[in-house]
C-alpha cells in the first residue's frame, strides 16, 4: 500500500505504523516498512520473540523526516478579523515596564531578532504576522502551542518600534539567562571581563552597550537597580541582538551583586572624577556634570592639577586609586562599572571597587571637554580590556567559559 501524503502528521505517523506501507513524501522522500507476519494472537511481553518486540517499539522515524517544514508541521495560524484586539492588548502590556515585569513577557520584533532568540531557547508564546512567509522561515519545531495570529502590515505598523517594520513581532517569556543556550562562537571568545550598569537610565546608551559588551566578548552584564529595563524595546533595538549573545542579569541590588561575580574579580569604577569635582565645587560645577581639573594622574600628560586633599582622605568617599585605562588593570577578572548619563557612578560602586581591590578607570580626555558619553567610555574600557587580556594570551577558552 502506498499513502501518499497528508498534512496531518497523526495521520501519517498512523500510516506508517501499519504494515506494509510505504509513505511518499512531497520531497520524494519514501519510508518504507517491510510487511510483517500478519496479525499473530497476543503473547507475553516475556515471551514475545525481537519481531514482535520491535513492532511494539513506537515506530521510530529517521530524523530527515519528521516535520520540518511549515506544510509538514499541520501547524495551524488564525486571521484577525476587524475588530480583533488582540494585538493591542497584548503591545500594552509589553511596551510597559510593570506589566512586563508583573507577566513575565517580552515583545521581540524583527525576523533576525526573532531567529536569534528561538536560536538561544528563548521561549515564544504568541507571533503576530503579516505574511505567512515569515513564520515558515522559523523552525517549526519552535511553534508548536505557539499562537499564531496574521494581521494586517498596517497594524503591525502602528505598533511597531522600526523605522522599517519587518512585518513579525514575537511575545516571548522574559529569557532566563540561565537556561539560555549563548552562541558556540560567543562563547568561545568569552573574557574574564564583565559589565555592571549603575544607573544607566537611557536605552540607546543601554543598547549600544550590551552590543558593545557582546562585540567584546564580555562574559556576562549586570544591570544595577535604576537602569533601564534590558527589555524594554529601544534597549533591544540599540542592542542588535546582544541581548542573545551575553548573559544579561537584570534589577539586581548593589548587596547582590558580588554573588555575580566570579571568585577573585577585582571591580574598577570607570570614572570621569566629576565626583570628586562635584563635591568640592559649586552647583553651577555640578550642573555641568564634568570640571576642567583632574586629580592627579600619574605619567600622563593631561596632568592637570594636583588635589590630594580629596573627599577621600576626609573620609566620606572610599579611597581608590585613580588609573590611566591603558595601563593594565585586567591581571584578575575584572568588573567594569559604567555610570549613569546624570549622576555618574554610585557610592555603592566604589565601596564595591575598593573592596575588591579594585581602582578608578580614567579616560583622559583634552582638559575642559566634557565626559565621554557613557556608552562610548564602556566601549573604550572594554576594548581595551580585550586588547591587556590578548597581549597577555590569556584568552579564555569555551571550556573555561566565565558564566
Ligand atoms: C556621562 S558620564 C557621567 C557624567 C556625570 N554627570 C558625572 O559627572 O559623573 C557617564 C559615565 O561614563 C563614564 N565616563 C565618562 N567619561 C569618562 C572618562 N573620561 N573616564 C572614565 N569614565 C568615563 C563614567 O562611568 C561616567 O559615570
Amino acid at each position: 500500500m502506498v499513502q501518499t501524503w497528508d498534512l496531518n502528521p497523526r495521520r501519517w505517523v498512523r500510516a506508517l505504523r501499519r504494515s506494509p506501507v510505504k509513505v511518499v513524501f512531497p520531497s520524494g522522500h519514501v519510508v518504507e516498512r517491510k510487511p510483517g507476519p500478519g496479525k499473530q494472537p497476543r503473547k507475553a511481553a516475556a515471551e514475545a520473540g525481537p519481531h514482535e518486540q520491535r513492532l511494539k517499539q513506537p515506530l521510530q522515524v529517521p530524523p530527515s523526516q519528521t516535520p520540518s517544514t511549515w506544510e509538514e508541521s499541520g501547524l495551524r495560524y488564525d486571521k484577525a478579523l476587524p475588530g480583533d484586539k488582540r494585538l493591542s492588548s497584548v503591545m500594552t502590556i509589553v511596551k510597559s515596564r510593570p506589566f512586563r515585569e508583573k507577566q513575565g513577557k517580552i515583545l521581540l520584533e524583527g525576523r533576525r531578532l526573532i531567529a536569534d532568540a528561538l536560536k538561544a531557547g528563548a521561549v515564544p508564546k504568541v507571533f503576530f504576522f503579516s505574511r505567512l512567509d515569515y513564520i515558515k522561515e522559523l523552525p517549526v519545531d519552535k511553534l508548536k502551542g505557539v499562537s499564531l495570529i496574521k494581521v494586517k502590515f498596517e497594524d503591525i505598523k502602528d505598533w511597531s518600534d522600526l523605522v522599517t517594520p519587518q512585518g513579525i513581532m514575537g511575545i516571548f517569556a522574559k529569557p532566563d539567562h540561565v537556561k539560555m543556550t549563548y552562541p558556540e562562537t560567543q562563547l568561545r571568545h568569552s573574557l574574564p571581563l564583565l559589565l555592571i550598569c549603575d544607573n544607566l537610565r537611557d536605552p540607546g546608551n543601554l543598547g549600544t552597550i550590551l552590543r558593545s559588551a557582546a562585540g567584546a566578548g564580555c562574559s556576562k552584564v549586570l544591570l544595577t537597580k535604576g537602569c533601564v529595563d534590558a527589555w524594554e524595546p529601544k534597549v533591544l533595538r540599540a542592542g542588535m541582538g546582544a541581548h542573545f549573545q551575553v548573559p544579561i542579569i537584570n534589577n539586581l541590588d548593589w548587596e547582590t551583586v558580588p554573588n555575580y561575580l566570579p571568585t577573585d574579580t577585582r571591580v574598577y569604577v570607570a570614572d570621569n572624577c566629576g565626583l570628586y569635582a562635584q563635591a568640592r565645587r559649586s552647583d553651577k560645577a555640578s550642573d555641568h556634570g564634568w570640571v576642567c581639573d583632574r586629580q592627579l594622574l600619574k605619567g600622563h600628560k593631561y596632568e592637570e592639577e594636583v588635589d590630594l586633599e580629596t573627599e577621600a582622605s576626609k573620609g566620606w568617599l572610599p579611597e581608590l586609586e585613580v588609573q590611566s585605562y591603558d595601563l593594565d588593570w585586567t591581571e584578575a577578572p575584572a568588573a567594569v562599572v559604567i555610570g549613569g548619563e546624570t549622576h555618574g557612578v554610585s557610592l555603592e560602586s566604589l565601596q564595591l571597587a575598593e573592596n575588591t581591590g579594585g581602582k578608578r578607570l580614567l579616560i583622559p580626555v583634552v582638559p575642559c571637554v566634557d565626559s565621554l558619553n557613557s556608552a562610548m567610555a564602556a566601549s573604550i574600557l572594554l576594548f581595551e580590556g580585550k586588547r591587556q587580556l590578548r597581549v597577555r594570551g590569556e584568552h579564555w577558552s569555551r571550556d573555561r567559559s566565565y558564566h
